[in-house]
């Protein structure tokens, strides 16, 4: 049985520290509530939040653990930052699978090896280029995903990088899973005819303050001035 069948929505219980809504088991109660949408999957950060959704879902889980500066490899950097999200219930491992430097010298190769062997998981690559995917899949992810598109450098777009699904899709000869910006069933629609697997949405329907945001600021710029009646 593979554990992200395809056509699967990814949901990304992820919360941003600081937020109101930064807590396990709230994160926990979005996973049900994902679940009970239609959810394939989930993806969360860290182990107790793992944990947290581990004991009220049997979903698959795409454990992370981000650690250190999110403007280098932030994303589970090392082996020893995925042993506890696997115990925690994780099924498999996202990772940062860019081509920066690591910031324990290891190579990725070493990492999803030990990871392989170790601890008995598949890995996803977020990666953010067609040759880092290519790399990655070389290195023996198992998954690569566009989550890190538009963070590396350069300038974050609104929307998803539909044509960087496209061209790993025709490159690797592994499921290719779009995330990243993914907010409105057209752009899910757009990452399925691009070639994805799975689609990983997060912000669009876990972090209620930036769906807030969205909206607000689509009020007429004029609104909070307008008198009212
Ligand atoms: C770049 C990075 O650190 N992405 C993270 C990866 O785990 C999360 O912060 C995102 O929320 C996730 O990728 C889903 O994306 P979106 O929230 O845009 O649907």
């Amino acid at each position: 049985m593979t554990l992200l069948p395809p056509g699967s929505l990814v949901v990304s219980c992820q919360s941003i520290p600081g937020d109101p809504f930064d807590s396990a088991e709230l994160m926990a109660l979005m996973a049900r509530a994902a679940e009970l949408g239609g959810a394939g999957a989930i993806r969360a950060n860290g182990a107790e939040h793992v944990a947290a959704i581990r004991a009220v879902t049997a979903l698959p889980i795409i454990g992370i653990n981000k650690l250190g500066d999110p403007s280098g490899v932030f994303i589970t950097p090392t082996f020893e930052s995925a042993v506890d999200v696997v115990g925690a219930g994780a099924d498999l491992i996202a990772l940062d699978g860019t081509l920066r430097p690591r910031p324990d010298g290891q190579s990725l190769r070493r990492q999803i090896e030990r990871i392989h062997q170790e601890l008995g998981v598949p890995i996803l690559a977020d990666v953010d280029s067609v040759d880092a995917g290519l790399a990655a899949r070389d290195a023996g992810a198992d998954y690569v995903a566009t989550t890190l598109s538009g963070y590396t450098g350069g300038g974050t777009p609104t929307g998803p990088d539909v044509d960087l699904v496209r061209r790993l899709a025709a490159a690797v000869d592994c499921p290719v899973v779009a995330e990243g910006r993914i907010r409105t069933p057209e752009h899910v629609r757009a990452v399925c005819d691009a070639g994805a697997h799975a689609v990983v949405v997060g912000s669009a329907i876990t972090n209620p303050t930036h769906i807030t945001t969205r909206l607000a600021s689509a009020t007429s710029p004029n609104w909070s001035t307008r008198s009212r009646p």
